[in-house]
């Protein structure tokens, strides 16, 4: 491996000639902002009389203004690298968008968007496999302001001076530009993602530039830029097939709401906005989980055996008399119309063979209700008093069933026998009824113990009943009565304000224009409400996204899951339903929810078989060496078959640990001696098991005050006091870790939370503990 020094002056001119080619490229996207701006100005403002040019219009703008966003986001580090290429005297320079000279004679772009094929070597180049590339050159703005370059000379034609080979234990070999790494590995965190896109390494490449069809799966330890890569294939994969992926959306799901957080600016600041963000437990629209339950029925929830149960609800719910006394019965015209438990099986099997969804098959069930209530109805009216064959003929029959149909009681029958249902509905009345979960559960052999988990006492949804929800959705198929009245009061609630815009477009005909200008026609003239509606309807500009998150049964282009370890089974059946082409990010050691998976063939292998790829990520960029080893030695007792992966940075401060009599004044001291420690932009995470958060943050608050030289607020504003699971998929400057032992105590699966917790950390780990420390951190026993 080789790498460039740096440059601190510039005895050259190399940055004032980097800085005129930074100018260039800023006047560009100035001039392209400016005139998009003023395109969409126009366009806003120009008359659509007819419904082709109102669509139209709205297409244009609509356009302008993603194009606008892209431009905006690419502000900031517009232009980051450069290659000079053999045989060439033309660098090509590399950045957030793709910049063109309008004028210019030359086919190459002035910038290159970093993700076009011809950025590649800018991240794959290295000296034994030079690509063509002569040099890299990473060049760091502020602002506008070119502040730094850094070279790379591939070529053994370089300028020795600039060239040197890395220290021992600088890092592993793969490792390119390594100085604008470390730079960016060692900032302080601000709570937010940054995108990665000016020091993407070669192994993390591979997978952004993945192809888009099939299952693939990133398995990568705490830190080696899983959910950077997540982030950056997105903006790949939207740029590579934008038509696809606009028309159909980006779903991108996390783990929980600080995580989606935490990630929000990353796809913007490549330029792009169109992704859905969401956890598992937003996927059923119209429902917000905030039900918790304990672990035991989160992970009975989670398993595949509910779905049989969700379909033992349905069918529980396709009701027969119980034994011959019961029967279903409807009184018309004096007589007594009964269904017996015979009748009501045999037209239940009818039912049932014809292989119909719940609410679907209501029809059928209604009409074949009226032919036995009409058969009946016929025995009894045209009984031949002499003893022979029935009186009525088929016309008769056909009348009867006529009047029968007038009759209110048969829908009642019906609802009885095939009641409507929503999946809400049905799980509501499940969760509320011991002897529906026992029905139910019947032929899954749920012990009394599970059927009591689900029970549910109060109101409210979990994000373990979400797939459930999802599940029974599928099961029941569409309730149409209550979508179409949906649909009809809607309809009528926007005719009638279309009717109002054109009545408000009426009031405001002058009188002139009748007598004087008849010939030219207004908007009323056009269109009637309807069409008016219609035109509405027509142009509807929501994102994808938008659309889909109010669309169960919405098919995206491509999911990204991040720590996909943590999804339960029926999550997952509910996921494979919105799409087949998905990466999966996560690590099957940091699995912490009670359904989560212990390996990808477990979680994978019910869905999909063996129809998914494997990718691995080796490189730690998170953790200092001093932290990563004591994450290995958890990760040894956890999964001695994982490998802990490699450190990007070797030295760094030695993880320390202090035993206190309690959590009072000597915790407090011990996170403001390490706050003292840090510089004050850098944060601090406290980490403490569940039921001890909130005292430590109650004692934090009140001491830290006064120990630290700073307000209350902004001493608070630095330390955040969290559990385990909340810190998964972040990261802080610092991590102080409260009582170990507890931590591992209150996990539900083992070594999983307390290996999150020891990998937060990007500069600084510390331990407070009162009791004995568990064996796993025997590093860091004295
Ligand atoms: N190529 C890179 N250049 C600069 N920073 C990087 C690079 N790869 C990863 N990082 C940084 O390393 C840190 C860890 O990355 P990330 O959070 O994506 O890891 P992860 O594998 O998802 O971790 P975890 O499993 O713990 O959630 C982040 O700060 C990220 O920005």
């Amino acid at each position: 491996m080789s790498h460039g020094a740096f440059r601190d002056t510039d005895p050259d001119g190399e940055i004032a000639f980097e800085q005129d080619y930074v100018n260039l490229l800023y006047a560009h996207l100035d001039q392209l902002r400016e005139r998009l701006t003023a395109r969409r100005r126009t366009a806003l403002a120009s008359a659509a009389g007819t419904r082709q040019a109102l669509v139209e219009r709205e297409a244009v703008v609509h356009q302008y203004g993603g194009r606008l966003a892209q431009l905006n986001a690419a502000e900031n580090a517009l232009c980051f690298g450069r290659l000079d290429l053999e045989g060439t005297d033309r660098p090509r320079y590399v950045g957030r968008i793709g910049v063109h000279d309008p004028d210019g004679e030359q086919d190459e772009p002035l910038l290159i968007d970093w993700r076009a094929p011809v950025a590649r070597p800018f991240y794959l180049a290295t000296a034994l496999q030079r690509d063509g590339v002569v040099r890299r050159r990473h060049i760091r703005t502020v602002g506008r302001r070119v502040v730094h370059l850094h070279d790379e000379h591939l070529s053994n034609r370089a300028d020795p001076e600039a060239t040197e080979v890395a220290p021992e234990g600088a890092g592993p070999d793969s490792i390119t530009s390594e100085s604008a790494l470390l730079t960016a590995l060692n900032a302080a965190r601000t709570g937010r993602m940054n995108d990665i896109v000016e020091t993407v390494q070669a192994e993390q490449d591979r997978i952004i530039r993945a192809e888009l069809p099939g299952i693939l799966v990133v398995q990568g330890g705490p830190g080696t830029g899983k959910t950077a890569v997540a982030l950056h294939r997105a903006a790949y994969l939207l740029y590579h097939h934008r038509e696809l992926l606009e028309r159909r959306g980006v779903l991108i799901i996390g783990p929980n709401t600080t995580f989606l957080r935490y990630i929000a600016e990353v796809l913007p600041a490549l330029g792009e906005t169109g992704a859905m963000l969401a956890t598992t437990a937003d996927l059923f629209p119209g429902v917000a989980p905030t039900r918790v339950e304990a672990g035991p029925v989160t992970a009975l929830k989670g398993q595949l055996l509910m779905k049989d149960v969700v379909a033992g609800a349905v069918a529980d719910r396709q009701w027969v008399p119980h034994d011959d006394d019961e029967v279903v019965a409807v009184r018309h015209d004096g007589q007594l119309l009964r269904l017996d438990r015979q009748a009501c099986l045999a037209l239940r099997e009818r039912v049932r063979s014809a292989r119909l969804l719940h609410n679907e098959a209501r029809p059928l069930v209604r009409r074949l209700v009226l032919t036995e209530l009409t058969r009946l109805w016929a025995e009894a009216v045209g009984e031949d008093p002499l003893g022979g064959e029935n009186l009525l003929g088929p016309e008769d029959l056909d009348l009867l069933r006529a009047e029968l149909e007038e009759n209110d009681g048969v829908d009642g029958m019906v609802d009885w026998l095939w009641p409507v249902l929503t999946p809400t509905r049905l799980l509501r009345e499940l969760f509320a009824s011991p002897q529906r979960i026992r029905a139910a559960a019947a032929e899954v052999g749920l012990t009394q113990q599970e059927q009591d988990w689900l029970v549910r006492e109060g109101t409210g949804w979990s994000e373990a009943d979400v797939p459930l929800l999802d599940e029974a959705a599928e099961l029941l198929g569409r309730d149409d009565s209550t979508a179409r009245r949906l649909a009809e009061q809607l309809q009528t609630a926007n005719l009638e304000y279309a009717q109002g815009v054109l009545d408000v477009l009426r009031g405001s005909e002058s009188g002139d224009f009748e007598d004087e200008e008849s010939e030219i026609l207004a908007a009323f003239d056009l269109i009637d409400a309807e069409a008016l509606l219609d035109r509405q309807e027509e142009v509807d500009h929501r994102t994808a996204a938008e659309r889909a998150a109010t669309d169960r049964t919405w098919r995206f282009g491509h999911i990204i899951v991040d720590e996909a370890q943590e999804l339960s089974p029926m999550a997952w059946r509910m996921l494979m339903r919105r799409s087949r082409s998905m990466t999966l990010v996560g690590d099957v050691a940091q699995t912490g929810e009670p359904a989560g998976a212990s390996s990808w063939q477990q979680a994978l292998q019910p869905h999909v078989g063996e129809h998914w790829r494997l990718e691995e990520l080796t490189v730690n960029y998170r953790m200092p060496g001093p932290i990563a080893q004591v994450a290995a030695d958890v990760l040894q007792a956890l999964n001695p078959k994982l490998p802990a992966p490699e450190v990007v940075r070797p030295d760094g401060p030695v993880p320390w640990t202090r035993r206190v009599a309690d959590l009072g004044p000597e915790l407090v001291a011990a996170v403001a001696g390490e706050l003292e420690n840090l510089d004050q932009e850098r944060r601090l995470a406290v980490v403490a098991a569940p039921d001890q958060t909130q005292e430590v943050f109650a004692r934090l608050q009140a001491g830290l005050a006064e120990s630290v030289a700073l307000g209350e607020n902004e001493t608070l504003a630095r330390v955040a006091v969290v559990e385990p699971r909340e810190t998964k998929g972040l990261e802080f400057d610092a991590v102080v870790v409260v009582e170990p032992d507890r931590i591992l105590a209150a996990s539900p699966r083992g070594l999983g939370d307390l290996y999150v917790t020891v990998t937060r950390a990007t500069q600084r780990l510390g331990i407070v503990h009162c009791s004995d420390l568990p064996t796993v951190l025997r590093s860091l026993r004295h």
